[in-house]
Formats: structure tokens, C-alpha cells, sequence
């Protein structure tokens, strides 16, 4: 069987889009997103999305295969790209703007296409529970924010946010000292971490810069995480690191190794806005069993 596939990158973070609209399974199994993901066996990403049709209130469903074949609740990078995706499957032209509401596992998502290509994403609300990360760092019912933990015998604070998927921030004061192949298994695999996590090293450049690597969840290092990024600002922000300005808006420039996402939390709607960039790469056929 021939499955048609085109593959975006948005900031490097790379990814297979499918459209699955004609039916309600995915048309590729965990096994096989695992072996067209692969770099050398197969197309390489860092993931496998696919585009879903709408239900309820909802234009579009997203959902999700990492890399390893695990699923992942939400992508914000990915979610950037499935909307260009879209746009294209369409029919639209290039300086029109829209706005889509997708179903992902975490909730609704709302992105919207600017006129110069670049995509806004309403990206919720963080949720800051231990139980709703989920960790077991602290109480269920408490926020993690500057917990020690102990990783590869160092100890480190650490600040989890959930984005629908889980994050762990550590600010450190050199992000590029960091020996993120090595510790982004074992912060992953942390037995704290009962579903695994995203890991996050930050460092703060000051005038609402933030330097961020990260180690993702069944993808390894990638040069850029959406989620990660607004997990990083609410981090930020939760430990005194990024104030709001007077209208209640947090910003900031997260600098990626792929480049920069500007993300925005507005602190009364708790609503987090990210903006960055979304590029079709090429376009191929899949050969599956
Ligand atoms: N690259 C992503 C996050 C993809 C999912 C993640 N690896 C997970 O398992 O939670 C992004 O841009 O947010």
C-alpha cells in the first residue's frame, strides 16, 4: 500500500503530516511511525502527525506518534505545522489569514495563520499540579516549583508544568555546559516521571530572552520544542525569573538551537500564545506493508 505523506519543519523540529480524514484510525501503526521516523532506515522526523476530520465544535482532529511510536498528547510545533498543512490541503493562497479549532488529547488548540506565514497558536492553559504533570515530586494536590531532584548524583531544582504533555525545567547559568545527551535519558526515564517527561535546561540572557535545550519524550534531543518553550515562560514566570508587564502579559523570546519562538502568557486568561514558523519541506510516498 502507498500512503502520500509531506514532511514540514517548523524551527527543525521535524515531522511527517498525514491526512487521515477519510477515516477514524490511523493509518500507520506505532511500529511503523517508529520506522519511517528513523534517520536512516526510514524518512526521519521527530514525529508522525495526522490530520483527522472534525468532531463536535472542533474543524480538524491532531493526534500524534513520537518518534519512538509513543504517543504524544500535543505538539507545539507540530500543531504549527498541521495548520500549513491544512491551509494547503485548502486550497488557500499564500497572505490569506484563518484560524482553525483542532482536537488534540490535550484540549482544543486554536492556531491561526498570519498574513506574512507565520502561525499564532492559542495554546491553552498550563497545569501545574503534580498530579496533572504527572510527578510524584510533591503532593498531588501541590505545584512543582524549584523541587530538588536528584539526576545522575547532582541535585537540581526543578519546576514541572504540564502543557497536556509533561514538562521539567531547570534553570542553569550555561545551557550550552550542559551534557543534555546524557542527562535527557535519565530526567525522561526518572522514576518520578510515571508517563516520562519533556526536559528543559534554561538559561536567562535578560531582557526577555531565554536560551532553552531540550531533551523531548520518546524523540530525544531536537533542535526545538513548542510545548517546551511555553512550559519554559510559565517556569519563568512561576519562579520570579519573567514579570508581567501592566497589562498582565508575560512575553518572551525563547532562542532555540532551531531559532526563536515568541510566546506570550497572558496571567488572567492563563492562555498561552506562541508564534513561530511552519515550512513544507517535500512531499514522497510512504510503501507500507
Ligand atoms: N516537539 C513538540 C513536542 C512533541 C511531543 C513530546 N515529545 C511529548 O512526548 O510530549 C513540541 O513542539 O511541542
Amino acid at each position: 500500500m502507498s500512503l502520500s505523506f509531506q514532511k514540514y519543519q517548523g524551527l527543525g523540529n521535524d515531522f511527517l503530516l498525514l491526512d487521515n480524514r477519510q477515516q477514524p484510525t490511523l493509518r500507520l501503526s506505532p511500529q511503523e511511525a517508529r520506522h519511517w521516523c528513523d534517520r536512516h532506515f526510514g524518512v526521519g522526523a521527530d514525529g508522525v502527525i495526522f490530520l483527522l476530520a472534525g468532531t463536535g465544535d472542533c474543524d480538524y482532529q491532531m493526534r500524534m506518534y513520537n518518534a519512538d511510536g509513543s504517543v504524544a498528547e500535543m505538539c507545539g510545533n507540530g500543531i504549527r505545522c498541521l495548520a500549513k498543512f491544512i491551509f494547503e490541503l485548502e486550497g488557500r493562497t499564500c497572505g490569506e489569514t484563518v484560524s482553525y479549532r483542532i482536537d488534540t488529547l490535550a484540549g482544543v488548540m486554536v492556531p491561526h495563520i498570519q498574513a506574512d506565514g507565520q502561525v499564532t497558536v492559542d495554546m491553552g492553559t498550563p497545569q501545574l499540579l503534580a498530579q496533572q504533570i504527572p510527578t510524584t515530586l510533591t503532593a498531588p494536590d501541590a505545584k512543582v516549583i524549584e523541587v530538588p531532584l536528584t539526576v545522575a548524583d547532582r541535585p537540581w531544582l526543578v519546576t514541572c508544568v504540564s502543557m497536556g504533555n509533561p514538562h521539567c525545567v531547570t534553570f542553569v547559568e550555561d545551557v550550552a555546559a550542559i551534557p543534555l545527551e546524557t542527562l535527557g535519558p535519565l530526567f525522561e526515564h526518572h522514576a518520578v516521571f510515571p508517563q516520562r517527561t519533556n526536559t528543559e535546561f534554561v538559561q536567562v540572557l535578560g531582557g526577555d530572552r531565554l536560551r532553552m535545550r531540550v531533551w523531548e519524550r520518546g524523540a530525544g534531543m531536537t533542535l526545538a520544542c513548542g510545548t517546551g518553550a511555553c512550559a519554559t515562560v510559565v517556569a519563568a514566570v512561576l519562579t520570579g525569573r519573567l514579570k508581567a508587564d501592566a497589562a498582565g502579559q508575560a512575553q518572551a523570546t525563547v532562542e532555540l538551537p532551531g531559532g526563536d519562538l515568541h510566546i506570550r502568557w497572558d496571567v488572567h486568561s492563563q492562555h498561552l500564545y506562541m508564534t513561530g514558523p511552519a515550512v513544507a519541506v517535500f512531499r514522497g510516498t510512504l510503501d507500507t506493508q
